[in-house]
């Protein structure tokens, strides 16, 4: 590795926090060989500082450490990291063709309660990593150090410890794999399928009387295993098992948030975006014949097009506003995956040139997909009567750099590990038509992404 560059970039770094009298981050981009991700994490599963990013376009991140973090709290989550971003790139030295990358998420609804089970996520948080590895298909693999240097920082200090810290991560270390069974907690179905009904009932109820359009409401289930469950386990299964979804985990103080998510919120490269509309679910066949016969019977169900028409909408209405040349499917086709296939309408365009990627998933977090219509009415009825605190579940997850590319992801196909116990998420839309037992057997089909990664 070369360390002179290192050295150089922090230099650097200080005499401009001497001058501005305030931190500036270091950034230096190193080629390196061809790191496997998966060993990288491998090494460092009892970490508590990971923050990973497998994505299905071919963008794969891992950061070690923390050379910053921007938190933000409260209603202005959004544009506070926003402009804490903005600042911190604008001031940064680079070196070695090095960019700040930068990777985090948030919470789907600050105004749920928050719980003792979140308390490791706060409402909004990019971290920028002391080392992250970043590759994708057409480029070489990075290694990009970052550092954040103050005008009192002891450079040399700071290059001994990230020589260090490089050498750790890296470190062969023997693996020792875990033997994990998954036991179900002793919440009996009974009053987990009452609460179901009484709230499909409530939100139908509401549908009936015109307050609520569409509401896509969420239950969660506890597991227990025998050993604490191995971050990197359960990443190689999902990885394994889900080919088309982008992985993701954060690992903070003594918890991880972890899944396989379907859906794009939306992506930017080179000034281009993509996103879509995903709603509208039916199980997977057991043959080809039998997969085809469900996959046409979801495309003309007018309840799903519906569900699905309604996502549709409104994320084109945001859209208008911050993109333009935007194209979009003429009709929803089918997006098949492990145990469920979902109606999908992709699009594609460009992005103004006075929008960043924060601005505009803050415009378009919670879609409909996951909120519902209208979207204040259907936030506030989850928070009277969805009764879980969904923290990251159903927020936007993703990775930004300082050139306006990014990719942020809805939070689905998820869990939140903690020592010997996860605690899973998943949830379906809601419109007129819907019927409990259908909803909830949709439910227990998007657990099951989770709850085979777990499983020996
Ligand atoms: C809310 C979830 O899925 C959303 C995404 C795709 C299909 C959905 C549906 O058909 O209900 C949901 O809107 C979830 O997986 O927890």
């Amino acid at each position: 590795m070369d360390f002179d560059l290192i050295h150089k970039s922090l230099v650097l770094a200080q005499e401009k926090a001497k001058q501005l009298n305030r931190h500036v981050l270091s950034v230096t981009r190193l080629s390196i060989d061809s790191p496997n991700i998966l060993d990288l994490l491998e090494k460092n599963k009892e970490r508590s500082d990971i923050n990973l990013w497998l994505g299905n376009s071919g963008h794969s991140l891992i950061g070690f450490g923390i050379a910053h973090e921007l938190i933000a709290k409260g209603i202005n989550r959004f544009s506070l990291i926003s402009d804490a971003w903005k600042a911190l790139i604008s001031d940064a030295i680079t070196t070695g063709n090095g960019r700040p990358i930068a990777i985090g998420g948030f919470r789907f609804d600050i105004h749920q309660c928050h719980s003792e089970l979140w308390k490791d996520f706060p409402d909004a948080v990019l971290t920028i990593p002391s080392i992250l590895i970043y590759s994708n298909l057409t480029k070489a693999n990075d290694l990009i150090i970052s550092d954040l240097v103050t005008p009192q920082s002891n450079i040399e200090n700071r290059l001994i410890e990230l020589k260090k810290f490089w050498t750790q991560i890296n470190l062969k270390k023997p693996s020792t794999p875990l033997q994990s069974t998954v036991k179900c907690n002793l919440q009996d179905e009974t009053s987990i399928k009452e609460n179901w009904s009484n709230l499909v009932h409530q939100a139908l109820d509401d549908i009936r009387q015109q307050k609520l359009t569409k509401v896509v409401i969420a239950r969660s289930i506890h597991l227990k295993t025998d050993q604490p469950i191995s971050l990197s386990t359960v990443i190689n299964k999902l990885r394994s098992n889900n080919p088309k979804a982008c992985i993701f985990a954060f690992s903070r103080h003594h918890s991880y948030f972890v899944g396989a998510t379907p859906e794009i919120l939306f992506s930017a490269k080179s000034g281009y975006f993509q996103t879509m509309a995903l709603a509208g679910t039916a199980p997977r066949g057991n043959t080809p014949e039998e997969d085809y016969v469900l996959g046409s019977k979801l495309l003309r169900s007018i309840k799903d097009v519906t569900e699905h028409a309604l996502v549709v909408n409104t994320i084109k209405d945001t859209l208008t506003s911050l993109c333009s040349d935007i194209h979009m499917d003429d009709n929803p086709s089918l997006h098949k995956l492990p145990n469920v296939q979902h109606l999908i309408t992709n699009f594609k365009g460009q992005i103004k040139s006075n929008k960043n990627i924060l601005d505009i998933i803050s415009q378009l977090h919670p879609t409909p997909a996951v909120g519902g219509i209208p979207s204040k009415t259907a936030m506030s009825f989850l928070r009277d009567h969805e009764k879980i605190d969904r923290g990251w579940y159903a927020g936007p997850v993703g990775w930004i750099d300082s050139d306006g590319n990014g990719e942020f992801m809805v939070a689905l196909r998820s869990g939140l590990f903690k020592d010997k116990q996860a605690t899973l998420f998943a949830g379906c839309g809601i419109v007129a038509g819907s019927e409990c037992e259908s909803e909830f057997q949709e439910t227990h089909l998007k657990f099951t992404t989770m709850i085979n990664a777990i499983k020996n």
